[in-house]
């Protein structure tokens, strides 16, 4: 299957298919005629995948690229501004001029990091993404954010970059640990929740993932599809693509509150997800019912809806959020599943000035 991402010059198309992986060398070829390409990859995925794909690269019929491999380690901490440096010494000393190409290798953190380290070496390199966790595949690596996090917060330095080409091969999800499959799913229930009823309707009928399996290529095109028409409306998150942010006001404060290394992306958005919904309830804003049905969604695919952290804690970050324009905090709330906007409010709508302890 074949989406296209219309963006005028910035256009790309997405390709999902099984297998696609091991013919990954024939469709690159097709947008790229350089010569010299750099695997930015982790510990996990490159021994899994990294030989498949460089076999596939070498042996493109008319094209005689030279390849380059940079294997970084695994998990969220590497999404670092320290992790840059490293990326950036591997190019030079792979010669990578402006006419080479960077494909990133693995989930969300490889290709944010990747994807950041492409769009400011010598000022943009091209860039094409091959996710492999059901995060990146649904979500990252869709819509050219990329970016690192500060301790102070998530995504902090970053850019609009988008790839030329995005490889969408759901049998690799085989291999992916089941815990990051659930941080799939958080997203997953996001896009439900924004804009297609159906879609979460379809993801509460069944008992569990194993139930959904089957139906995987196809639910993961739905939610590409819906990326891609909100960031063509909204390349550049001035309005309609907030939505995307969904749940995640809360699940950005989360992750930085505990450093990275406790509640994963996913998960923080499930918890931001329900949480920010059970208060839209309580101030009318969305209809009732609603945040009870997230949970359900949530506890269906083995996610928590909350953490218990104290929201006053949070206040610092939660004015880092990006949708916080000249002190005014735009929140995404449902109207209903399927159905949500964007709330222009302020850092009280979290409760802690009256209340004085929400937990999350
Ligand atoms: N740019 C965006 O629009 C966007 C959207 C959503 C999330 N994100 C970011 O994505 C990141 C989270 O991404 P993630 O959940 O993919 O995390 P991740 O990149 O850490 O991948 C999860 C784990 O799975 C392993 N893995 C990945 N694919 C595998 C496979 N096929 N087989 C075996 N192991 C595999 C990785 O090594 C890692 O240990 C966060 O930093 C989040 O902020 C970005
Ligand atoms: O693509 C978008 O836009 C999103 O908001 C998708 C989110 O799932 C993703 O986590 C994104 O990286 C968050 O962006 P940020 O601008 O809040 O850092
Ligand atoms: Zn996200």
């Amino acid at each position: 299957m074949k989406l296209t991402v219309n963006l005028k010059e910035n256009s790309y198309p997405i390709y999902i298919e099984n297998g696609i992986l091991t013919k990954s060398g024939e469709y690159i070829s097709r947008i790229f005629n350089g010569q010299k390409i750099m695997v930015i990859s982790d510990d996990n995925v490159f021994p899994l995948y990294g030989q498949k794909i460089t076999d596939s690269l070498t042996s493109a019929a008319g094209h005689n690229y030279e390849c380059h491999s940079l294997v970084l380690p695994h998990g969220e901490p590497t999404k670092n501004f320290q992790s840059l440096p490293k990326i950036y010494e591997a190019m030079l000393e792979a010669k990578l001029t402006r006419s080479d190409l960077v494909i990133a290798l693995g989930g969300g953190v490889i290709g944010d990091l990747a994807g950041f380290a492409a769009s400011s070496y010598l000022r943009g390199i091209k860039l094409v993404q091959i996710p492999t966790s059901l995060l990146a595949q649904v979500d990252s690596s869709v819509g050219g954010k990329v970016a690192v996090d500060l301790p102070q917060g998530k995504n902090l330095v970053g850019a609009f970059y988008q790839p030329k080409m995005v490889l969408i091969d759901p049998e690799v999800l085989d291999t992916l640990p089941d815990h990051f499959i659930k941080d799939g799913m958080g997203e997953v229930i996001k896009y439900g929740c924004i804009k297609d009823s159906n879609l979460f309707c379809r993801l509460c009928s069944h008992s569990s993932f194993e139930d959904l399996k089957p139906e995987l290529p196809e639910i993961i095109a739905r939610c590409v599809d819906i990326k891609r028409i909100v960031v063509e409306e909204d390349q550049f998150d001035t309005g309609e693509r907030m939505l995307l942010n969904f749940g995640h006001t809360l699940a950005h404060t989360i992750e930085q509150y505990y450093n990275y290394e406790r509640e994963s992306h996913g998960e923080a958005v499930g918890i931001g997800m329900y949480q920010i919904t059970r208060m839209a309830e309580e101030k009318k804003l969305t209809a009732p019912g609603c945040a009870d049905r997230i949970q359900q969604a949530l506890k269906i695919y083995g996610l928590p809806s909350s953490c218990g952290l104290p929201v006053s804690a949070l206040t610092e970050a939660i004015s880092l959020d990006k949708k916080n324009l000249n002190g005014h905090l735009n929140v995404v709330l449902l109207k209903e599943i399927g159905n949500s906007y964007v709330y222009p409010t302020d850092i009280s709508f979290f409760g802690f000035s009256e209340n004085g302890q929400e937990n999350i």
